[in-house]
Parts: structure tokens; sequence; C-alpha cells
């Protein structure tokens, strides 16, 4: 497979600190790159800084070119769906989903068929052509996940960043997002790049894995390379085993006592 995205030696200071001191990756065409590291390492960060939202040093590159700097033509490539996105004023799901057309209208602003025909799709795919006249504060967390996440897929953008779309999400819904994600990939040979912290649900839907560790070093393979219990140790600074049941992969943090209280918290 053919690496669609690049991204690398991106440095990015916040509040006067450093967050990102020469991060990087790459994500494939037809894969799905789980992007995975401690709380506060600077996943969201690195998300943002490729979608073109946070101005940064280093180099990204969409199949080996600079990225456009006008920013509805870096749209067209990149679909960015930030973490825990809402939408609190009451527009309709299809316009919602509709909102993901913006970087493809003209100068009238006014959707043709393809537009309307990726948002048809778009409905579908994510399973909420039924909600299309309801509007977006009054559905369910799993329902409004769904739509954000059709609404940047209706960009038709060949790379997708998803920054812990699956939060707050059962297990169900997590999986029906992780395999909505999984085909956009496959089917329609997207790069997908997705933020998670279930290490178990990144391992069972991710290609490659890259795990941003607190000494800012990038460890970056498919999932038998980068969920070792070495490397997750280093990383969460808890213990972990690394399983399967029914040839599923399973991590499971581990505890030398069942107190909570008794894991540290660093700095
Ligand atoms: N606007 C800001 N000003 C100053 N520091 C910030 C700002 N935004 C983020 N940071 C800091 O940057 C660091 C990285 O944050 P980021 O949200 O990228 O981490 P993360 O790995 O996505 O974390 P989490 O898993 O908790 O979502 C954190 O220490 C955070 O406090």
């Amino acid at each position: 497979m053919v690496t669609m995205l690049s991204a690398s030696a991106i440095t990015l200071r916040l509040g006067g600190r450093p967050i990102l001191d020469g991060a990087g990756f790459t994500a494939r065409r037809g894969a799905v790159t789980g992007l995975i590291g401690p709380n506060g390492v600077g996943k969201s960060t690195l998300l943002r800084a490729v979608a073109g939202l946070l101005p940064h040093g280093g180099d990204v590159r969409f199949e080996g070119q600079p990225l456009p700097a006008e920013s509805r033509a870096r749209a067209r490539l990149l679909g960015y769906l930030p973490q825990g996105h809402h939408v609190h004023w009451p527009l309709s799901v299809r316009r919602t989903v509709a909102l993901g057309r913006l970087p493809h209208l003209g100068s009238l602003g006014r959707p043709g068929r393809t537009d309307e025909d990726a948002v048809e799709r778009v409905m579908a795919a994510t399973g909420i052509a039924g909600l299309a006249a309801r509007t977006v504060p009054t559905l369910s967390g799993g329902e409004r996940a769904r739509v954000m996440l059709g609404r940047v897929l209706a960009t038709d953008a060949p790379v997708l960043l998803a920054d812990e779309p699956t939060a707050a999400l059962d297990p169900g819904h997590q999986l029906r997002i992780m395999a909505l994600l999984r085909a956009e990939a496959v089917e329609r040979h997207r790069a997908v790049v997705v933020v998670l912290h279930d290490l178990s649900l990144a391992a069972r839907c991710c290609d490659d894995l890259v795990l941003l560790m607190p000494d800012r070093r990038v460890i970056a393979g498919d999932v038998a390379a980068v969920l070792t219990p070495g490397l997750l140790h280093e990383a969460y600074g808890v213990s972990f085993a690394v399983t399967r049941a029914d040839g599923i992969p399973v991590v499971l943090p581990q505890c030398a006592t069942t107190a909570p209280n008794m894991i540290q918290f660093g700095d």
C-alpha cells in the first residue's frame, strides 16, 4: 500500500512550552493508522497541526507533495473530525452532514447533484438516514457521533483524521464506528488516521500504529511491533498483558493491587 500522508519533524509550542519536537508519522492508502499514547502526550495537537489548524514547524505532504496553503483546497484533501465535536445550534442532521461539502461548493455556495449524492451516500453508510430531519442537539451521544463522522466523510477527502471518534460510545457503537472507518479506508481507498485510547480496539481495528512516548520518541509499526508489554509499560507507566481471546487481540492494563488509588499520577 502506498504512503498517502506523511508528517515529519513536526515542532510546535503552545503557551510558551514545546509540545511537539520532531514528531511525525505516515499513513497508507487503504489502511487505518491508530495514533495512541498517554494523556497529554500531544496526539490531538499533532492531528490539528497536520490538519493545518495550528502553526508548526516541519513538513506535511500528501502523496509526496506539500499541502496547499489555501484552506478549502486543503480541506478537500484532509477531512478532520475534532475530539468531542458537538453542534449546539438546532441544525438538522441532513444540513449538518451537508456542511462537509462546503470545501467543494462554488462561489455561489449552491450544492449540486454530486454534493447531494455524497450526503445521501454518507447518511446511508452511517445509518443516520432515518434521523435526517432531526436536529443535532436532540440526538443521543451515539447518534451524534455518527452525524459528526458523517459530516467529515461527506468531504470525500482522501485522508481522514479522526480524534477519538469512539470516545463515550458503548462497545457496539465503538465497533460500528471503527468498521465504518475501515470500510472508508479499504473500499474507498482512503488513508484513515484515528486517535484511540482503547488499545484493544486499536489492536483489533488498525493496520498500523503510531505510539507517542512521553520522552518524545515515536514508535511506529504494525500492531504486534507496537503493542508490546515493554513499550506499553514505558508509555503508560503501568504493566500490560497482551493476549488473544478467540483470535482477537486483547490489551489489558494490569495493576498490582485492585485499589485504583494505588496508581500514581505523573506530574
Ligand atoms: N492551547 C494550549 N495552550 C497551552 N498548552 C496546551 C494547549 N493545548 C494543549 N496544550 C498542552 O499540550 C499538551 C498536549 O495536549 P494534547 O491535547 O495534544 O494531548 P493528547 O495526547 O491529545 O491528550 P489526551 O489523550 O488527554 O486527549 C498537553 O500538555 C496540554 O496541556
